[in-house]
This record gives structure tokens, C-alpha cells and sequence, in this order.
């Protein structure tokens, strides 16, 4: 019970301590109206059984109770609620931060492991369930405890044969719950699964929209999606129908001691050892104690269920962090000695041994996909190395702090990302507490201020998430004027004009040269042209480096780079035909 309170809240069980105070404080409360029910019975049942009329006195000071008692109820309730309440959706809303913090925290291999839609709905789906138990099924379970504890105790004084009747089939039934634990572990993780699988494919369906209208790819038709909708709709019939008999079992397990108390009830009158009296006072307290208790039952199932979110939000809360405190030297050169690096399989990267001086323009060029953008991500300590060392300033990276490094780089991404904001706050995602003159200076540099001013609310324009209302080119310069806003000492650009009109080409080419100016810079070159006057060009094929030296020097040499360059001159003239 410890394990699932402290995954039901998070790893913070102590999280639960007010609300329950509360909870039983306000379920004691509501003991009182058995008391006087009973007293109510007893008053008229007296006066019924002497022949006379019931002392009206005493019913009106019974009624008068009753009415105070409501108002102290509703003084207990209040606070109870909002412990309960508002405690569960400030504690979710922190977990939900603390979690997208985590994230930010882990290394990237990370993310390659998991789908994204499945980290989404943990937390938003997950942390729904843990607000839900926190603020339903643990105050409900709690209290539908707490009813009959207290009951048991007082009839037991009263009655002992008459109480243990009413409660001797709880046991049982706690028992049915304790067996169907392991079952219903085994069917909530798979159901789970299914469920985020689902969520996984609608969010891969969202993503791919554009191509499913393409190829006329109907929902029914997109398989995927459509059978991870059918294995989820499989594992809810499944959980329920395996679960259902268990609780039902319970249930009636439970209620079983109603029946045996009144066999007892009518056994014992007939014997003369109960009095009717105390006979309708069992009844009363009897119909009373079951509604809570089956309650309880019932939230225990959706409880234990909702402890599987826990757990899944407490795996990930205890994966490893990226280490390293250290702070980024003041020099900022970067080595890689003997570095080999791959993403799971096959390395990636071999044996690559390099050094990009300070202040100097390296250029990465080869075939695509022989890791370039890879050595980048390395160079930037999005991943550490499998084996051999980065050095940034002479210190191994794995030694500082991957925040304090990333103050000290800029990374211009091929694939820009947008957020679902302003440009405005788009470029000032660069530096904290920028101003608004350093934004529209850093857009000025980065060739992008006229084509915002031409856009309908100049820089306060929302652009679509993932920048879909922009242009490739336009995407990259305000990348630009995020990384000149950042004013980094090194600069690690994967460039994207291959993919750009000509106008847009010069415009993101001269952005680029604001950018690179005075900085340490690495440039991932697609056209062997825009990097003719790099202080050293890098050459790779399939993970190594194959040559390395200046445009000239690697011509003569008449290698791969030769080749490239030959075989991008001769593209230039290419054209499509309707031959
Ligand atoms: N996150 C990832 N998980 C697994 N494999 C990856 C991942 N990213 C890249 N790869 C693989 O690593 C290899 C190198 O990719 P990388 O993007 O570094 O090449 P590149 O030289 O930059 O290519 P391009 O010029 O086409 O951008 C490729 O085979 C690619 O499929």
C-alpha cells in the first residue's frame, strides 16, 4: 500500500497527509445522524411499546441536533474538499513540471527510445488519473474505511455477535481483491500499452496528414491506426471482463454479512436474547455501512489502476541525468579524440579524431547520411560518446554542466523548429530577458526583419507550430536571428539551402555570414560551393574522416571531395524534361 500511495502521488505521499485528516474528520462528522437515528427509534419505539405518546420534547431537541449537526458538516466538508481538490491539481501541475523538467534533463538517446506521443500522455493523461485518485478514490476509500471501523468498534460494544455477524465476510472479500492484484497489474499494463499506442498512431496520423491526403490514405485504411484502436478496445473489454466477476464477487461477499446479520437478528429474537430495539438499530446502521464500503471496493479497482501511471512517471523521474557540473572553459576550441558513436546499432561514428580551432569556419562535407549532423550532436554533448573524449577548451565535456555548455554554443538546426508563438518571442527564445531593440537587431542581421515587417502583425504574427505558416527560408533566418541573439562563441550550423529558392538562398547565405563572423564555427556544407573559403574542410564517408584541408589542396588531392564537387557542378545544369 506504501509502494502505490507514493506512485498514486508522484513519489510524494506525504502530499496525502491533509487531505485525508480531513476526509476522516469529515466522515466522522457524519457518524453523528446514526446516533441520533438510533436515539429517534429508540425514543418512539419506548413510547410505542408502553402504549403512551413519544416524549416530543426530546424528538424536537433530536431534530434541533440533527440541524446543527449539518451546519458542522458543512464547516468540515469545505476545508476536506478543497484539501482534496485543489491539493490534487496543484500537486499534478507541479508534477507536470517537474516532469517536463526532467525531460529537458536527459539525454537525447533518450527520446530516440520512446515515442513522443507516449511521453505526452504521461504527462497528461497519467498525471489525469493521479489528480482523479488523489482527489476521488483515496478520500472515498479512506473514508469508506473509516464508516464501518468506527461502527464495528461501537456495535461490538453493544451487540458482539450481532457486529461480528455484520462484518465477518469482510475478509473475503478483502481477499478476492488481494488475488485479482497480480491479474489486474498484468491486464492495466497491457491496457496501458494499448491505450498509448493508440494515442501514439492518432498522433502519428496528425503529423503525417498532409501525406495521408496525398496517397488518399483513408482513416480506415491507415492500418496502423486502426488496429492499434482495435487492440485498445481488445484490452478494455479484456480488463473489464476479467475484473468485473472479482468485484462483483467482492461486492457480494461483502453484502453477505447484512444477510447473515439478519438470519442472526431473527435467530435471536425468536430466542429472546435481542430486543427489536436493538435488532432496527443494526438494520439502520447496517444499510447504512455498505454503500461506503462497496464505494471503497470499487475505487480500490480504479486506484490500483491509476497506480501503474504512477509508476510509469516514477521510472522516468529516476533516469539517469546527463552528468557533468562543471563549468564551460573560456577557450573554445573542440577536440574529438579517437570518438566512436552510434544510436543503438551500427556506430555511426568511428574512430573520428578532430580538432576545430578557435575562431576558425570548419566545414563537414560527404554523402548523406555518413554522419555528419551526428558528429554535431556530439559536439554539442546532445549524446555522449560510446567510446573516446570531446573536449571543449581542452575540458571533457562529460565533465560539465550540459547547460553551462549549451550557453556557450549555438545550434542552427536544418529542420528549424517554431514554436506555436510569436516571432517576436520565437527569436527571444536566443537569450533570456532580451529586448525587444536586441530582437529586431538580431532579425535585421539575420536578413529576416523585412520579410516579418511584411507579415500581418509585423513581429507580434503567431507562427503555426513547428513554423507551418513560413517559408524553409524564412524558418532558417529567424534561426539565424535566435543564434545572433545568443551570441555564442561557437556556432554549429547544419545548413539548409540546398533546399531553398535562389533569392531566399542569398538572403539565408548572407544571414549566415552575420552569423558567422568573429565566432568559432562548424558548418555542415550540402553545397561544396558556400564553403569554398573554409580554413579546413572536412571530408567523411560512412562514419570517418576520409581528408581533411583546404578547398584547393583536397581538388588536387582528387578524392572524394574532387569527386563531390564534380558531381555537384555537373547537377547545376540539370533539368527535368517531359522526354
Ligand atoms: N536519432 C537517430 N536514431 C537512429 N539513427 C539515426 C538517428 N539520427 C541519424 N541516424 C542515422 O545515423 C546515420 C547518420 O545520420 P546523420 O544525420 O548524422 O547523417 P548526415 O551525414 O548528417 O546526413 P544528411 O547529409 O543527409 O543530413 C544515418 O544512417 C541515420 O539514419
Amino acid at each position: 500500500m506504501k509502494d502505490m500511495l507514493r506512485a498514486v502521488t508522484a513519489g510524494h505521499p506525504k502530499k496525502l497527509r491533509k487531505s485525508l485528516w480531513y476526509t476522516i474528520l469529515s466522515y466522522l462528522v457524519n457518524i453523528v445522524p446514526f446516533g441520533i437515528s438510533i436515539e429517534v427509534v429508540h425514543i418512539v419505539f419506548a413510547a410505542w411499546s408502553a402504549g403512551g405518546a413519544p416524549d416530543m420534547a426530546k424528538l424536537w431537541g433530536l431534530c434541533a441536533l440533527l440541524f446543527g449537526w449539518l451546519i458542522v458538516m458543512y464547516a468540515a466538508e469545505v476545508p476536506a474538499y478543497r484539501a482534496c481538490y485543489r491539493d490534487a491539481y496543484s500537486a499534478s501541475a507541479r508534477g507536470r513540471v517537474e516532469l517536463a523538467e526532467k525531460l529537458r534533463k536527459l539525454p537525447l538517446g533518450y527520446f530516440a527510445r520512446r515515442d513522443p506521443g507516449d511521453l505526452v500522455n504521461m504527462i497528461m493523461g497519467d498525471f489525469l488519473l493521479l489528480e482523479t485518485a488523489i482527489s476521488h478514490q483515496v478520500p472515498q476509500m479512506v473514508g469508506g474505511l473509516v464508516l464501518p471501523v468506527i461502527a464495528f468498534v461501537g456495535l461490538c460494544f453493544w451487540n458482539p455477535p450481532m457486529a461480528i455477524a455484520m462484518f465477518v465476510s469482510l475478509p473475503a472479500g478483502a481477499l478476492v481483491l488481494l488475488l485479482s492484484t497480480r491479474l489486474q497489474n498484468r491486464l492495466s499494463q497491457k491496457h496501458m500499452r494499448a491505450k498509448i499506442d493508440a494515442g501514439n498512431r492518432i498522433q502519428e496520423y496528425m503529423n503525417g496528414i498532409r501525406v495521408i491526403k496525398a496517397c488518399n490514405l483513408t482513416g480506415e485504411r491507415f492500418a496502423r491506426m486502426e488496429s492499434a484502436f482495435q487492440g485498445f478496445m481488445r484490452e478494455s473489454i479484456r480488463i473489464e471482463a476479467a475484473l468485473g466477476p472479482f468485484a462483483m464477487l467482492a461486492i457480494s461477499l461483502i453484502r453477505l454479512g447484512l444477510t447473515l446479520m439478519i438470519v442472526l437478528g431473527v435467530h435471536l429474537m425468536i430466542g429472546g436474547t435481542l430486543d427489536p430495539l436493538t435488532f432496527v438499530a443494526f438494520l439502520i446502521v447496517g444499510t447504512r455501512v455498505y454503500d461506503p464500503l462497496t464505494a471503497a471496493l470499487l475505487n480500490f479497482f480504479v486506484f490500483r489502476y491509476s497506480t501503474q501511471a504512477g509508476k510509469r512517471i516514477l521510472r522516468l523521474m529516476e533516469e539517469p541525468e546527463m552528468s557533468g557540473e562543471g563549468d564551460a572553459p573560456e577557450r573554445h576550441d573542440i577536440e574529438l579524440k579517437n570518438v566512436t558513436f552510434g544510436y543503438g546499432g551500427e556506430p555511426v561514428l568511428r574512430d573520428v579524431s578532430l580538432t576545430f580551432p578557435q575562431g576558425k569556419l570548419t566545414a563537414l562535407v560527404g554523402p548523406s547520411g555518413c554522419g555528419k549532423t551526428t558528429l554535431m550532436k556530439v559536439m554539442a554533448r546532445f549524446y555522449d560518446p560510446q567510446s573516446g573524449t570531446v573536449l571543449f577548451g581542452g575540458a571533457d565535456e562529460r565533465g560539465l554542466d550540459p547547460e553551462k555548455l549549451m550557453r556557450r554554443i549555438s545550434f542552427v538546426f536544418q529542420d528549424v523548429y517554431l514554436f506555436r508563438d510569436t516571432v517576436r518571442n520565437n527569436i527571444a527564445f536566443g537569450r533570456e530577458g532580451a529586448t525587444e531593440a536586441e530582437v529586431e537587431e538580431a532579425a535585421k542581421r539575420a536578413c529576416a526583419h523585412d520579410f516579418i515587417m511584411r507579415l500581418p502583425q509585423g513581429y507580434d504574427t503567431m507562427v503555426g507550430e513547428g513554423g507551418s505558416t513560413l517559408s524553409g527560408g524564412e524558418k532558417q533566418r529567424i534561426s539565424i536571428a535566435r543564434a545572433l541573439l545568443k551570441n555564442a562563441p561557437v556556432v554549429l550550423l547544419d545548413e539548409a539551402t540546398a533546399s531553398l529558392d535562389p533569392e531566399n538562398e542569398v538572403e539565408v547565405q548572407r544571414a549566415v555570414n552575420a552569423l558567422v563572423e568573429g565566432r568559432t564555427v562548424v558548418v555542415i556544407a550540402h553545397k561544396l560551393r558556400t564553403t569554398q573559403n573554409a580554413d579546413n574542410i572536412v571530408v567523411m564517408e560512412a562514419g570517418r574522416v576520409v581528408d581533411q584541408g583546404r578547398h584547393a589542396e583536397l581538388l588536387e588531392r582528387g578524392g572524394l571531395y574532387a569527386r563531390l564537387w564534380t558531381l555537384q557542378n555537373e547537377s547545376v545544369g540539370w533539368s527535368l524534361t517531359g522526354d
